[in-house]
């Protein structure tokens, strides 16, 4: 059967003038060794550098592989004509694959989902996003002032203790975005404030916990079904029941607003139940929402953090413009977002570590790919019906005849002149563009901005080698976190 299959697949590929990229030749008889490989670099906290030496492996100006693996194919690109395709082509989707590992926690709604149900959940929740009201400096900054009160500073020197701020920056993206989500936060920073289960454990833990499995079920493909536990439901009941309680609550509600909208807070539960009173449905699109934005974020301000305190001189320029602009005052949204130097250190730290190291699409018919078959790689690439075609962004974006000798550099600055067109696609593009991008570019900047006017210095405190740890938790964070200690501007005074 499968011979048929290949046959009618190269007939095919010859029509439409395809020609094959490179192939990948597996090292071992079972077929699986890039997969065995790739788990190792993964665990070594060097996923996407594999990706990188691997593709490299074939030449630096080759751009698309095909992968054989047992008995399936993957193409992988890094060509940014290719992604534009893959982006903006409806002969592309999300994989089962993604669906799948996700489904248990999630259930259906716009991450997981295909076809009208994708379109119906888009629909949804895309008009909450255009609006203004959702981005609020003074919920970031509630739960900023939890945070600092973590950071306590050595009333005599203006020192705090050495931290890994990485963990307590998840923390602060799980609090804003329930608040902006329920209109309930977790409070995980607060002291003696988290939410808990019924065994003490704090709420966050099953966040972590199920992200865990859900990333190990990704990574088995299509055996991703071999892993489920007991472990893994209690997880995903747990956090089920938290939405859950606070949706009952909202529908079961005779008031229109809640406490928190009556003080002028925004909250997307409230504006989503104005559409639709299905419980499971808003218990989803909301964790959908929640899952999408808090660790991205999260993972995001976790690595600006460490490139700042790596290079001083780029701190300095940052705080001296923002202290400028600000002085001490909250920044306003709008200012931020066109606050240059800020949006080129994100772009960069976008760029050098990439959050989402790795996007991916299948193809939904027989299709094309635009470039990389034949000895040239100028030839079309034919994607049967089924194909997973990877997209590993961090290659993309160090490529360094697109980005210049420097690529492996953290340099804020090429950003003055670089427009990126879909050779930087760190939120998606096309139809399935992230929403939220706005919001968390926002969120970024107003705690960095609050960073800068508290603290004029960021030492980096971390002990060993130095090696930049590309750690794989679905996003891509830092495997040695964000060892620091801050100082307080108003001790140099
Ligand atoms: C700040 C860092 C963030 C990064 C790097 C990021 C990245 C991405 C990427 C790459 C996608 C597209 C996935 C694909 O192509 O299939 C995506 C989708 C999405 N993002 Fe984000 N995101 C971020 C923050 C957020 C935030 C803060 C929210 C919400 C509050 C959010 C909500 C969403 C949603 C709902 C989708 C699904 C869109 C769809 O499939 O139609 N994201 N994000």
């Amino acid at each position: 059967k499968s011979k048929v299959r290949k046959r009618r697949n190269n007939e095919k590929a010859a029509t439409l003038g395809c020609q094959s990229p490179p192939v990948y030749r597996s090292q071992n008889l079972l077929g699986n060794s890039i997969l065995r490989a790739s788990m190792r670099a993964t665990k070594e906290d060097r996923g996407p550098q594999f990706v990188v030496d691997t593709m490299n492996s074939f030449g630096l100006d080759c751009h698309t592989v095909k992968v054989p693996i047992m008995d399936y194919e993957l193409l992988v690109t890094r060509d940014p004509e290719n992604c534009r395709a893959l982006f903006t082509s409806p002969d592309f989707d999300i994989s089962d694959t993604r669906q799948a590992s996700w489904m248990p926690l999630l259930g259906k709604g716009i991450f997981t989902s295909r076809g009208d149900i994708w379109k119906h959940s888009r629909s949804l929740l895309r008009p909450q996003f255009s609006r203004e009201m959702i981005s609020d400096p003074n919920l970031e900054e509630e739960h900023l002032q939890n945070l600092y009160a973590r950071l306590q500073a050595d009333s005599s020197t203006g020192w705090t203790d050495t931290v890994d701020l990485a963990p307590l920056l998840f923390k602060l993206t799980l609090d804003t975005s329930t608040d902006f989500i329920f209109g309930r936060s977790t409070y995980t920073l607060k002291e003696g404030g988290a939410i808990k289960d019924k065994n003490g454990r704090e709420i966050d833990h099953h966040f972590n916990e199920a992200k865990v499995w859900i990333d190990k079920r990704g990574a088995l493909a299509k055996f991703y079904w071999l892993l489920n536990s007991k472990e893994f439901k209690e997880h995903c009941d747990t956090i089920h029941d938290f939405a859950d309680s606070i949706v009952a609550e909202r529908l079961a509600s005779k008031e229109k607003k809640t406490a928190s909208e009556k003080a002028g807070r925004y909250n997307l539960l409230s504006e989503l139940a104005k559409d639709t009173q299905n419980a499971r449905e808003l218990r989803n699109e909301t964790l959908h929402v929640l899952i999408a934005g808090r660790d991205t974020t999260g993972c995001l301000l976790g690595w600006v953090f460490y490139f700042l305190a790596r290079h001083p001189v780029v701190y300095q320029k940052l705080r001296d413009a923002v202290l400028e602009q600000f002085g001490e005052r909250q920044a306003d949204f709008r200012a931020l977002n066109n606050f240059n130097y800020m949006q080129w250190v994100i772009n960069e730290s976008l760029r050098i570590a990439t959050v989402i190291p790795m996007n991916e699409r299948r193809a939904q018919r027989d299709t094309v790919l635009p470039a990389g078959g034949g000895p040239d790689g100028k030839s079309p690439v034919f994607a049967p019906k089924g194909t997973q075609v990877l997209i590993p962004l961090y290659a993309m974006q160090h490529r360094k005849d697109i980005w210049g000798e420097d690529a492996e550099e953290f340099r804020p600055e090429r950003w003055a002149t670089h427009r990126p067109g879909f050779e930087w696609v760190p939120f998606g593009a096309g139809a399935r563009k992230c929403l939220g991008q706005q919001f968390g570019r926002q969120e970024v900047s107003y705690i960095v901005s609050r960073f800068c006017q508290k603290y004029d210095r960021i030492e980096n405190m971390e002990q060993g080698d130095g090696r930049i740890r590309l750690h794989h938790a679905i996003e891509n964070r830092s495997g040695t976190g964000v060892q620091i200690r801050l100082h307080e501007a108003k001790h140099s005074t």
